[in-house]
């Protein structure tokens, strides 16, 4: 079974939110990326969505876009984030992986490669949030092949289209929250809850809400109508903030640890 299909279950037995931190690879470095992965799952993350760099993250806030900029000085493509995968899974991390990446990338690399090497190096599900609607059909059908979930988006103002994202989804399907590109808010689109049952309607797959979540009251909120929370932004201003203590071999323990006690907050 796919492990975000078994995680989900899992969740679902304990009535229980998953937490699906978002966090740019190579930001600050490889290493502190494959650390940083370790300490979201000590910090009670339940899925990881791995952000591959990109050099125009349309979709993306300030926040996300900076941290690309420094990972893209270490020259991060798609290898280096399967690279640091399968790092982590010899420091025995168990988490599902996710791989957030542009369209792009995916082309350049080849649709077939691509998919091998996601399930070469366990990693179970993708999303890609420029893929264009006539060109899905191909890439779902290849990642149906490699057991892959292509999981879609689904934004507030995608009413009429609803039905035909959640028949076509795998994995689950995300609820975009708000208009607009990534990053910390403190209101989200106006009816969010409707938007968010008339998904939950529209499939018997999970349901994750993304986009501004960054505070435990806010987690709490949507864990009453959703079985999972993405959270990227906060996390990675969050690692942006430590940056100081992770340059340096003295404090790094420190930098580390801050960034675990913010991601356990967000469920406690
Ligand atoms: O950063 P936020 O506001 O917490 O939203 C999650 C988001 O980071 C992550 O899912 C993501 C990163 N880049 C994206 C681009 C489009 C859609 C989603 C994303």
């Amino acid at each position: 079974m796919n492990l975000i299909d078994q995680k989900f279950k899992e969740l679902k037995k304990q009535d229980k939110t998953a937490l699906i931190p978002f966090l740019t690879m190579g930001d600050p470095d490889i290493e502190t990326s494959i650390q940083i992965i370790k300490e979201l799952e000590a910090a009670g993350a339940d899925i990881v969505e791995l952000g591959l760099p990109y050099s125009d993250p349309l979709a993306d806030g300030p926040v996300i876009q900076r941290a690309s900029e420094r990972a893209l000085k270490h020259n991060i493509n798609i290898h280096s984030c399967l690279e640091i995968a399968k790092k982590a899974r010899q420091k025995n991390v168990s988490l599902p992986f996710i791989l957030f990446t542009y369209y792009n990338p995916v082309l350049q690399f080849g649709l077939e490669s691509f998919f091998e090497e996601l399930q070469a190096h366990q990693i179970s599900g993708v999303i890609i949030p420029d893929l264009p609607i006539e060109e899905d059909e191909e890439v779902r059908a290849i990642s149906e092949r490699y057991q892959i979930h292509l999981i879609p988006l689904v934004a507030p103002t995608s009413k009429d289209r609803i039905t035909s994202i959640s028949k076509k989804a795998a994995g689950f399907v995300y609820c975009v929250s708000s208009l607009g590109v990534t990053g910390v808010r403190s209101s989200f689109y106006d009816g969010i809850d409707d938007f968010i049952s008339l998904v939950k309607q529209s499939t018997d797959l999970p349901v994750a809400v993304g986009f501004g979540i960054s505070t435990n009251e806010q987690f709490a909120k949507f864990s009453k109508i959703c079985d999972g929370v993405v959270v990227g932004s906060a996390i990675v201003r969050n690692i942006e903030e430590q940056l100081p203590l992770l340059q340096s071999a003295e404090t790094k323990e420190k930098g580390l640890l801050q960034i675990r006690e913010f991601v356990a907050q967000l469920k406690e």
